[in-house]
């Protein structure tokens, strides 16, 4: 903002600002014409015209998630505004320019999350392959590899002849047979390998695992095939046993120099499962591994409306443009006041009124803490906050962190590194969310550092102090830290001193990674479900009178809550499609505010759970550009595999439409077409039938802005 506008700032209202964004859209400075208008909406969010001229800057400038955004706020306000219906068909048209022009279709290929999933060690896996490794020589007895040794060539021969024996009875069926000829090579040949191969995999039949295993684990190390290191990863995670399971895939992986897709899918998996068993035990869903990465599937039929799980976040903060509503700072609950929610007319409720409404308004137990920056529900939350991760950025403590604040509250405008006043942060959420998850593990290093005794965090203590954030799958390469210099430095001096002589470098790869990991998993939610008003009615139950009754009827307006953003741990394993099946809703989790996962259409067992990530009213072309450019993949739901993007081509056949003869439309949904009647027949068959009708979820998809994403950012996609 400049220095002109700023002086002024203090003087205008709602309509100021509105002239003053319409006069520098007019003189082609589109960034003020968005700061104006984003201020008069400050003042009045219902300002319609503010929301055009926002959206309309916005899209000047590129920044197309927001120009999506302030339409549809303005949709709220009026859905039949014809401004904003003929401005966002001009979005659309020139989202879709920018990406033809990029060249991003072509550029659609094979997808396989799998090539972006790390096999990193866990740090707490080496106790846990330990203890695996104790229940493996005990338990199984495998400890017995085979000694060195010569053996004299006329028992090889001998040896592959009874092998191929073997193979003779096999044929025939006889496995138990088949199991004695191999072991009476082995007996003559210790060494062979095929003779334990072949063994191991009849036993495997038989279901005599241990045996199997005892073959495998004979067989040195070193003449270890990739198929052997796979085969004693299933048997492996059949004994129960993921850290050597995970260890043999790993082995296999590696040795096949990452071609082995199955060695590294089954690596995935095991570890999916060991992870999120914990957390799926109570919910009718599991987490595996597929070519799109983690993904949930339901356990049991699921009915609409039923609630799949609920989930709590590991991280949160508020989204900039609530930051003015009032709610707990670590947990997102509102702190909604009387005179908040009725206004000025507050104060001229007569005097009974204004008693009940004390009586009965859940009691005020919110704390501010000694920074004056941060306030929270409750003592609870405020100790919690102070444990995980407040006292690390908190102001008193870390003067550096002020500035963290600051930007918070001034909505991401700060100093560039000129001087001037400007956006310095541009994504939605605050960045004291980011702020957070690094004060998180440098609390959780501390911690692990004092337990043991030492003055300095270890490499494993900071590897351990990652273990939370490890859930969260990273993509985007392209470099953050340079398009938000500020924040990246501010960021750096802030860890740079974290107490008790702890610091903790922000580098460039470590600002990015952290950067894109919040941003390709944050989940907005709210507070709607418990805010204060819930409370008042609640103690109103059975309280009569005709003063309860005016009460009663000036509480039908829904309450302002603020909007938070969070990293929920279970649900960011959901992945999208347009025709999802479930849908994110605001709920209580262990009475805080969290997200249920709601069944939207019913599912069978085995079915996969499917959200969606963007608003799926917008046409195919449209909704595939929008996640490739902020989630990276080119979507390949069931929807858009059977809807098309125009007349120009055959949905089904994907012949090309001559110039004058463009094709027909599916007469019902209008979304699909086709060269001939033939093709049209058997796409219906093929698919079109279950999605030509197809009802939208009304929730809204509560996305995060993904501004800084630019399309070729995501081949660095991998689980951190
Ligand atoms: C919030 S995560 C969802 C869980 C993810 N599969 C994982 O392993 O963590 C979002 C990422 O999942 C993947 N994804 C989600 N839906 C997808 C889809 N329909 N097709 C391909 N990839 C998808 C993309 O890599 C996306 O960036």
């Amino acid at each position: 903002m400049s220095e002109e506008v700023n002086v002024i700032i203090g003087h205008l209202d709602a309509n100021g600002f509105l002239q003053n964004s319409e006069l520098h859209f007019s003189k082609g400075d589109f960034l003020k014409a968005l700061e104006n208008a984003k201020a008069a909406l400050q003042i009045e969010n219902k300002n319609i015209k503010a929301c055009i001229i926002a959206g309309r800057s916005a899209t000047r400038l590129k920044r197309f998630d927001e120009s999506y955004y302030f339409y549809k706020e303005g949709l709220k306000i009026d859905p039949k505004n014809k401004i904003i219906a003929e401005e966002l068909i001009d979005l659309q048209k020139i989202l879709l320019d920018h990406f033809d022009k990029m060249g991003i279709e072509a550029k659609e290929q094979d997808y396989n999350a799998v090539h972006f999933c790390s096999q990193d060690v866990y740090p707490e896996d080496k106790e846990l392959f330990l203890l695996e490794k104790e229940i493996l020589e005990t338990k199984y007895k495998l400890e017995n590899r085979l000694p060195s040794m010569i053996v004299d060539p006329i028992k090889r021969k001998e040896a592959a002849q009874i092998l191929m024996k073997a193979h003779k009875i096999i044929l025939a069926g006889e496995t138990e047979d088949a199991i004695k000829q191999c072991t009476i090579a082995l007996d003559a040949d210790p060494l062979n390998i095929t003779a334990r191969q072949l063994r191991a995999r009849l036993n495997q039949e038989k279901g005599n695992i241990e045996q199997s295993l005892q073959d495998l684990y004979a067989i040195p190390k070193e003449n270890r095939s990739v198929d052997i290191w796979k085969f004693g990863g299933i048997l492996l995670h059949q004994l129960g046993l993921p850290v050597h399971a995970e260890f043999w895939y790993r082995k296999a992986t590696t040795l096949s120099q990452m071609k082995d897709i199955e060695a590294a899918m089954m690596f995935q998996k095991v570890r999916a499962e060991r992870i999120y068993g914990p957390l799926t035990i109570n919910y009718p869903i599991k987490v595996n591994f597929t070519k799109y990465g983690r993904s949930i599937f339901a356990t049991k039929g699921l009915k609409i409306g039923e609630i799949a799980f609920e989930d709590k976040p590991v991280v949160l903060g508020k989204l900039l443009q609530y930051k003015d509503i009032s709610a707990c700072d670590h947990c997102a609950a509102s702190l909604l006041t009387p005179a908040e929610y009725f206004g000025e007319k507050y104060m001229e409720f007569n005097p009974p009124l204004r008693s009940l409404i004390k009586e009965k308004w859940p009691k005020d137990e919110s704390v501010r803490c000694s920074c004056q920056r941060q306030v929270y529900c409750n003592a609870k939350c405020q100790n919690e906050a102070w444990e995980q991760y407040h006292q690390i950025i908190c102001p008193n403590k870390n003067v550096h962190a002020h500035a963290l604040y600051d930007l918070h509250d001034n909505a991401g405008y700060g100093l560039n590194k000129d001087g001037i006043r400007e956006e310095i942060w541009v994504p939605q959420y605050s960045p004291i969310l980011l702020a957070r998850m690094w004060a998180m593990i440098v609390m959780e290093a501390k911690r692990l550092m004092r337990k043991n005794g030492l003055s300095q965090p270890t490499f494993q203590h900071w590897a351990k102090a990652k273990t939370s954030l490890r859930k969260f799958i990273v993509f985007g390469k392209s470099n953050v830290a340079s398009k938000l210099p500020e924040v990246f430095n501010m960021m750096r001096e802030i860890f740079s001193d974290c107490g008790d002589g702890v610091k903790y470098e922000i580098t460039e790869e470590e600002f990015n990674a952290r950067y894109y990991q919040a941003t390709c998993n944050l989940q907005s939610y709210s507070s709607s479900l418990s805010t204060p008003i819930h409370g008042l009615l609640k103690n109103l139950n059975g309280v009569n009178g005709i003063t309860t009754m005016i009460l009663l009827k000036l509480t039908k307006e829904e309450p302002k809550v603020a909007t938070f953003a969070g990293m929920f741990p279970l649900h960011a394993s959901l992945n999208h499609a347009c025709d999802n099946n479930v849908e994110i809703i605001d709920g209580l989790v262990d009475g805080r505010p969290g997200v249920y996962v709601r069944v939207f259409r019913d599912l069978n067992a085995g079915d996969e759970l499917f959200t969606t990530y963007i608003d799926t009213t917008m046409p195919r072309k449209i909704r595939r550009a929008w996640l490739f450019k902020s989630f990276n993949f080119w979507c390949q739901c069931r929807r858009c595999q059977f809807e098309g993007d125009g007349p120009n081509i055959c949905t089904n056949c994907g012949k090309y439409a001559q110039e004058d003869k463009k094709f027909q439309h599916c007469g019902k949904c209008k979304k699909a077409w086709y060269c001939s009647l033939q093709c049209q027949k058997e796409a219906w068959v093929k698919g079109h039938i279950a999605i030509c009708q197809l009802q939208h979820s009304m929730v809204n998809p509560k996305t995060i802005d993904t501004d800084l994403q630019d399309s070729t950012s995501g081949k660095g996609k991998k689980m951190y």
